[in-house]
């Protein structure tokens, strides 16, 4: 048995253990893994030790050429480790025949990688097929999981890649590497190729599918935002795969370990902390709403007495398709179905994700919807600014008590200061001239 008492470990989260009868993922160890790559003097990666719970996402992030793809390719020994051990639910990856390794094993890469010449069907089903399932059982997986990933089978099943969106594209990449169930997929930057709004959506997805699957996921991003709202743990990685820090997102945001993961976080880590709460965690604001068809002095007149300035207007699914100012109702004696592609954010978006919608919406604030595109409630600037006002005064107590303790200090509080501050600006801007209502 290899020396284990190097292995960084990954505690396990509250939410890992809440379900654990649910985990279909496996534990994933490195021990004292080495790639050397030929004719290179240095190691990519030298001596990494990693141990990853079942069930859990573990996000490789760090600088340009740290060694975080050759990590990650060597679990399914894309790459071949010069030395060292991988034990994939107990078992030695490199024991295995490579190509048989990789059929239990999701990959998921940067734009999905499809084949143009394959319709979607056929590209989620390969690895299927290598397994040998018979025909039916390919045709319902297929279905099921276009379903999971936001797909209508019926319209996306026989398209072909160059007919389908970048994020589409991605999505279909996320459910080829579902297609056989693996414990294990591995992500190489999946969303990185896509624009901010579907990058947004796509991780809430994968949140939303990990809840229900809880397989064990190895991601790589560049995006320090991304790993902190998609990692149970982030690994930071610098120069040859050398763990700098290891831990929660919470943990490394409150209290970097060192310089160079203080300098790798950068600046507005206490903006950052809005990235560790989800919409859905806060009180939303109720708002007037009114449904399609419904009269409009009506619903003019129940806005004027419950105070409100302004009206979401929902189909009769109670989806929102437009937030209205009052003057904007009084031209409606019905209240019409148009559809103003209203940006809106998911309860599973971050704080930070609705704030980039809030600052552009005239409104200071966003519609936040639920299950099935439902209305939940709307979130404004001001109760971002309340909570990082709360998270100013923890981290001020944290700081005290990291005093004593000689730790490292917690995020810088002047900033966060600064931070409400803007965020205060933002909230108090008056709607423009012409959304304004009376
Ligand atoms: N096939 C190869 N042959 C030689 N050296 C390589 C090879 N692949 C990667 N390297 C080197 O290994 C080191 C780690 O590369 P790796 O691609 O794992 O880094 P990374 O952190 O994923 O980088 P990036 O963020 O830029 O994708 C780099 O110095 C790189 O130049």
């Amino acid at each position: 048995m290899p020396d284990m008492t190097t292995t960084q470990t990954i505690t396990p989260t509250t939410t890992a253990t809440a379900t654990d009868d649910a985990v279909s993922g496996v534990d994933i160890e490195l021990v004292g893994v080495t790639k050397r790559y030929p004719g290179q003097k240095k190691a990519a990666v030298e001596d990494v030790n990693l141990h990853i719970p079942a069930g859990q996402i573990l996000m490789l992030v760090g600088p340009s050429g740290c060694g975080k793809t050759t990590t990650l390719k060597m679990i399914n020994r894309l790459i071949e480790p010069s030395s060292g051990q991988i034990l994939i639910g107990g078992e030695d990856a490199r024991a295995k025949d490579a190509d048989e390794l990789r059929r239990h094993i999701g990959y998921v890469i940067q734009g999905g990688s499809l084949f143009p010449h394959m319709t979607v069907a056929a590209n989620i089903a390969m690895v299927p097929q290598m397994l040998g399932w018979d025909k039916k059982r390919i045709t319902e997986r297929v279905d099921e999981l276009l379903d999971l990933v936001g797909l209508d089978p019926a319209r996306y099943r026989d398209r072909y890649p160059r007919e389908l969106s970048g994020g589409q594209q991605q999505r279909v990449g996320v459910a080829r590497g579902l297609a056989a169930d693996p414990p294990v997929i591995l992500m190489d930057e999946p969303f990185g190729a896509v624009d901010p709004i579907t990058r947004q959506r796509l991780q809430d997805e994968l949140l939303s599918i990990q809840e229900e699957l809880r397989k064990t996921i190895v991601c790589v991003t560049h995006d320090f935002d991304e790993a902190v709202k998609l990692g149970d743990q982030i690994a930071i990685l610098r120069e040859g795969g050398e763990i700098a820090q290891l831990d929660t997102p919470a943990n490394i945001l409150a209290a970097p370990a060192n310089r160079f993961v203080e300098n790798f976080i950068g600046a507005g880590s206490t903006l950052k902390q809005l990235t560790l709460s989800r919409v859905g965690e806060i009180d939303l604001e109720q708002t007037t709403t009114a449904t399609v068809g419904e009269s409009g002095p009506e619903v003019l007149q129940r806005a004027r007495t419950n105070g409100h300035r302004a009206v979401v207007v929902l189909d009769q699914r109670r989806r929102p398709l437009r937030w209205d100012w009052l003057r904007a109702i009084e031209d409606q004696p019905v209240i019409s179905d148009e559809n103003h592609d209203l940006v809106t954010v998911d309860r599973r978006a971050t704080l930070n994700d609705a704030l980039d919608t809030m600052l552009v919406s005239g409104h200071g604030g966003v519609v936040v919807t639920g299950r099935r595109d439902e209305y939940l409630g709307i979130v404004r600037i001001g109760a971002l600014v309340n909570l990082l006002q709360e998270t100013r005064e923890q981290a001020e107590q944290a700081m005290s008590e990291a005093a004593e303790l000689e730790r490292p200090a917690a995020p810088d509080h002047a900033e966060a200061a600064l931070a409400a501050e803007v965020l205060q600006q933002h909230a108090e801007v008056p709607p423009t001239a012409e959304e304004g209502p009376q």
